[in-house]
């Protein structure tokens, strides 16, 4: 489990975490939604240890990552994946070859037995017959799914997801999101997604958590958080201009 408590988080002058606390729920997809600059992928930074709070404390399983060695930061890191924005794949290596490299780097598994724990994952993720294509050849959901395979090949127990669907068409969205329920409820493993995609998200996620200026404004089953009365929440979900929430725009 992941407990972020009174999490403060400042840039200079710019207090982005102002006392966050939120528990996520191990082995369910919680969501993390909000307006833009708000603090998401620093909440998601703050969970894998990429960055320390300037007061507050992370907790991974009842204990505290704050001040860790790098040895055993890197130790609790074992248990998560990031599946970034971007993908984050390496563009000289073919599809076989990204999705194979923490395997290789991090395990002395056998050619063979890498090729097939590689193979299944592609499998997992619906691509074949894509092994010997570099990321160039991919469309972006496709890298997606690469991006994903890799994420899962070392059985992690968390995997943190940064805005996974951004730049996608409505249909490849969704397809994404249906294979990130899929295969997390096959696996078993805790999610934690930064999303835009409301109302999307709500069919998605087991949990919702809506951070606003620096804390978490309301936690709840995709069911409560639509059911708000909360103002803010109310006009995020609705993406309504008139409400509390100042979208800077004159
Ligand atoms: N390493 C950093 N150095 C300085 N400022 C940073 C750093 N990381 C984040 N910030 C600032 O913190 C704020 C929150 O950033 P963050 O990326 O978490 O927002 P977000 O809620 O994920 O936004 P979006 O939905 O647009 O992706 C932004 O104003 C950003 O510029």
């Amino acid at each position: 489990m992941i407990r972020l408590v009174d999490v403060h988080k400042s840039f200079g002058s710019q207090q982005v975490l102002q006392g966050l606390t939120l528990t996520v729920p191990r082995g369910a997809i919680t969501a993390i939604i909000g307006p833009s600059g708000e603090g998401k992928s620093v909440t998601l930074k703050q969970m894998i240890g990429l960055q320390q709070p300037d007061r507050g404390d992370v907790q991974i399983e009842g204990r505290s990552i704050i001040g860790l060695q790098r040895a055993e930061l890197n130790t609790v890191r074992e248990k998560f994946a990031m599946v970034f924005q971007n993908s984050a794949l390496f563009d000289s290596m073919t599809v076989y070859e990204n999705v194979a490299f923490p395997l290789e780097e991090k395990t002395n598994l056998s050619k063979d037995v890498i090729a097939e724990r590689v193979r299944n994952a592609l499998l997992d993720v619906g691509l074949r017959n894509v092994d010997h294509k570099y990321p160039d050849e991919l469309s972006g959901g496709m890298k997606k799914r690469v991006g994903l395979a890799r994420a899962l090949l070392l059985n992690p127990e968390i995997v943190l997801f940064d805005e996974p669907t951004t730049g996608l068409d409505p249909v490849i969205r969704r397809a994404i999101h249906q294979l990130i329920q899929e295969t997390q409820a096959k696996f078993g493993f805790t999610a934690v997604l930064v999303s835009h995609d409301i109302p999307d998200i709500f069919e998605v996620a087991h949990y919702v958590a809506m951070l606003y200026r620096g804390t978490i404004l309301q936690f709840g089953t995709p069911d409560e958080i639509r059911a708000s009365d909360n103002p803010v929440v109310r006009q995020f979900i609705s993406g309504s201009l008139d409400g509390p929430i100042n979208i800077g725009v004159a």
